[in-house]
């Protein structure tokens, strides 16, 4: 399902003395089936075009284009269900909105909110938690006896269990440990290249963008800036530096070899796999000159 911002603009508390411009004439194209990362410093408008993709707030200024549907400034919108139900968005510490009495209703709570027969509902919530690594016996557990990284999992079962066509992450690992993270991030590449799942990460670790995504959005004070692939973002350094961002580790490393060693490697790497590559090709050809 694709989404279109287009010339979006956004006041928080709009005609009051409140009144706060967070979005200034966003044009942002996320394909279906893209992984799209998004991607600035603080308070540069991030969490507000996230809570525009699935009508959570409407544009002040502009349309969002939803699949089929059109939300648009000054026109009411009617009939959103069926928008929230096929893009799904993990919040910032999503743990914090679990409510039920045992991880199994709480993952079950969704669907059968929207009409999923109770089995159908439970068979989603038994295989979801497998998914995430939650051992069986805490489907039965109050999920506020479990771990943060563990209530973590159930909350985005949760959103998996509506089985969204575009699933939205606002910086979904922040605060977990560093395998907890890889192994959160891995699922949702592993979800996306499976079930060809629209994929849109809110971010501010550049590493994880360089390695998961195809396209990348930076916004800088309320306006998306730039758009592109990974590897020609992060070769930019000014430009990153332009919009208070820096290229991911690998990068940087790469530019320190390179300065130290007096060569050049092909490319950019993007990740530590692609880096190692890089060298060892390096290295041959150095082998092979001598
Ligand atoms: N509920 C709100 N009411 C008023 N202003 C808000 C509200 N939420 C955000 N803003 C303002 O809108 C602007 C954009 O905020 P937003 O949260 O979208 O940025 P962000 O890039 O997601 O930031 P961060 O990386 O810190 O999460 C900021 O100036 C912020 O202060």
């Amino acid at each position: 399902m694709d989404i279109l911002l287009q010339e979006v603009g956004y006041s928080y508390a709009e005609n009051t003395p409140f009144e706060k411009r967070a979005l200034h004439h966003v044009n942002i194209h996320i394909p279906s089936g893209s992984y799209t990362a998004i991607i600035g410093h603080t308070g540069s408008g991030k969490s507000t075009v996230l809570q525009h993709l699935n009508a959570l707030l409407k544009p002040t200024e502009g349309s969002v284009v939803i699949g089929d549907r059109k939300v648009e400034a000054g026109v009411k919108a009617k009939n959103l269900r069926d928008i929230r139900r096929q893009v799904g968005i993990v919040f910032q510490f999503p743990e914090q909105q679990l409510f039920e009495e045992t991880v199994l209703k709480d993952i079950m709570f969704g669907p059968m909110n929207y009409g999923v027969p109770e089995e159908e509902a439970k068979r989603r919530a038994v295989e979801l938690a497998a998914q995430l690594g939650l051992p069986p016996e805490a489907l039965e557990k109050s999920p506020f006896d479990l771990s943060g990284g563990q209530m973590r999992r159930v909350a985005i079962a949760g959103v998996l269990a509506m089985d969204p066509e575009v699933l939205v992450l606002d910086e979904p690992t922040a605060g977990l440990d560093p395998k907890g993270r890889r192994e959160i991030m891995d699922l949702f590449h592993q979800l996306h290249v499976q079930k060809g799942l629209t994929t849109v990460l809110v971010t501010h670790s550049m590493e994880d963008a360089a390695r998961f995504a195809d396209q990348i959005a930076i916004m800088h004070n309320g306006k998306c800036v730039v758009s592109g692939e990974p590897r020609d973002i992060f070769a930019n350094e000014e430009q990153l530096m332009d919009y208070r961002l820096e290229p991911p580790r690998t990068v940087k490393l790469q530019r320190m070899l390179e300065a130290k060693l007096g060569i050049e490697l092909d490319g950019i790497s993007l990740t530590e796999e692609a880096l190692a590559k890089n060298i060892a090709l390096a290295l041959a050809k150095g082998r092979e000159t001598e």
